[in-house]
C-alpha cells in the first residue's frame, strides 16, 4: 500500500483540507498520514476563525514521519503563514520527496484569508520550485502570476509564469471560469485539456483539495502526470455528482470511489 503524506489545515466540518486529504487517500487505496499546519473553525457556511501551529511543531511532525516511514507522495494544502511556509521547505528540501503535489489554497470558497496576503511571495518562492505540480485554482493562478485570468490564452499565459517559478507541472483548476469547468495540464511544452461538464450544485466545498489529494494518491501509485489527472478529475467528479447535503450552506465532495466502481457507478 503506497503511503501518503498531507501537511495542510483541519476543516472542523470535514469537507476541505486535511480531512478531505485523508478520505480522498484512503478512497484511492493509500495509506493517509498528516502534518496539521493550521487548525480552522469552519462549517458548511464560513470560517470563523483560524489557529496557526507553532512552526516548530510543524517541523517536529514531518520530523516524525521521515525519519520512520517511507513516503510515497506529499501533498501541500493549506499553510497559513510565511515561518509555517519556510519551515516546510527546509524539511522538504532535506527529506526530498519526490512527488510533491502543491495546491497554493488563499481564500476559502466564503471569502476568509487561508493563507496570509503578505506570505504568498514566500510560497512562490519557497514551495512552488518544490512542486512536481502545482494545482491553483483561477484566483490563485491570478495572484501567482500576477494577472488576471478571462480567457484560454490568459489561463496558458499564466500557466508558463508559473511554470517559469520553478513547479514541473502546472495544472490549472477551470471551475471559477464561466462556462465548463475544464482543467489545463502544462508540462513547459504542452497544455493538456482535461474537459469536464458542469454539475449543477451548490455542494462543492472541498474540490480542490480532493483533486490535489487524488493527483497525488495516482502519482504514487505509478500513473503518469496525464493519467493521473484524469483520474482525479473523474474522482471528484462523480464525488460533487454525490455531494453531501450538510449543514445549512456549501455541503462537501463525497468520497467512496471505490465503493461506486463496485457499485457499477462511472463519473
Ligand atoms: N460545479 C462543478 N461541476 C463539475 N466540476 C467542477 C465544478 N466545480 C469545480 N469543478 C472541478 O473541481 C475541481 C476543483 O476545481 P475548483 O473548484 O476550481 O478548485 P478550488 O476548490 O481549489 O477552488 C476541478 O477539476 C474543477 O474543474
Ligand atoms: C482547512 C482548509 N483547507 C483548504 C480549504 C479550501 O478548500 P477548497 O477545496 O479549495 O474550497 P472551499 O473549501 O473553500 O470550498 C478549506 N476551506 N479549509
Amino acid at each position: 500500500m503506497k503511503k501518503l503524506l498531507t501537511i495542510a489545515g483541519s476543516d472542523s466540518c470535514g469537507g476541505a483540507g486535511i480531512q478531505a486529504d485523508i478520505k480522498t487517500f484512503s478512497a484511492n487505496g493509500c495509506y493517509a498520514m498528516s502534518v496539521i499546519a493550521a487548525v480552522t473553525a469552519q462549517n458548511t457556511k464560513g470560517v470563523f476563525a483560524v489557529q496557526d501551529i507553532d512552526p516548530e511543531i510543524i517541523g517536529a511532525e514531518i520530523d516524525a514521519i521521515f525519519t520512520d516511514i517511507e513516503v510515497d507522495g506529499v501533498k501541500i494544502g493549506m499553510v497559513s503563514n510565511a515561518d509555517s511556509i519556510r519551515v516546510i521547505a527546509e524539511r522538504l528540501r532535506k527529506y526530498k520527496p519526490e512527488k510533491i503535489v502543491l495546491d497554493p489554497v488563499m481564500v476559502s470558497k466564503s471569502g476568509y484569508d487561508l493563507l496570509k496576503p503578505e506570505a504568498v511571495r514566500t510560497l512562490a518562492e519557497e514551495l512552488v520550485p518544490l512542486a512536481y505540480v502545482i494545482t491553483p485554482n483561477i484566483p490563485e493562478a491570478e495572484i501567482i502570476a500576477d494577472m488576471r485570468i478571462v480567457t484560454r490564452e490568459d489561463v496558458e499565459e499564466a500557466a508558463k509564469r508559473i511554470k517559469a517559478m520553478g513547479a514541473r507541472y502546472v495544472l490549472i483548476k477551470g471551475g471559477h471560469l464561466a462556462g465548463e469547468p475544464s482543467d489545463v495540464l502544462y508540462d513547459g511544452e504542452l497544455f493538456t485539456t482535461f474537459p469536464g461538464k458542469r454539475i449543477d450544485t451548490k455542494n462543492t466545498h472541498g474540490t480542490g483539495c480532493t483533486l490535489s489529494s487524488a493527483i497525488a494518491a495516482n502519482l504514487a501509485k505509478g500513473f503518469s502526470m496525464e493519467e493521473a489527472v484524469r483520474a482525479a478529475k473523474a474522482y471528484v467528479t462523480i464525488g460533487i455528482e454525490h455531494g453531501i447535503e450538510l449543514g445549512k450552506g456549501v455541503g462537501p465532495t463525497h468520497h467512496f470511489y471505490e465503493l461506486y466502481q463496485k457499485m457499477g457507478w462511472e463519473a
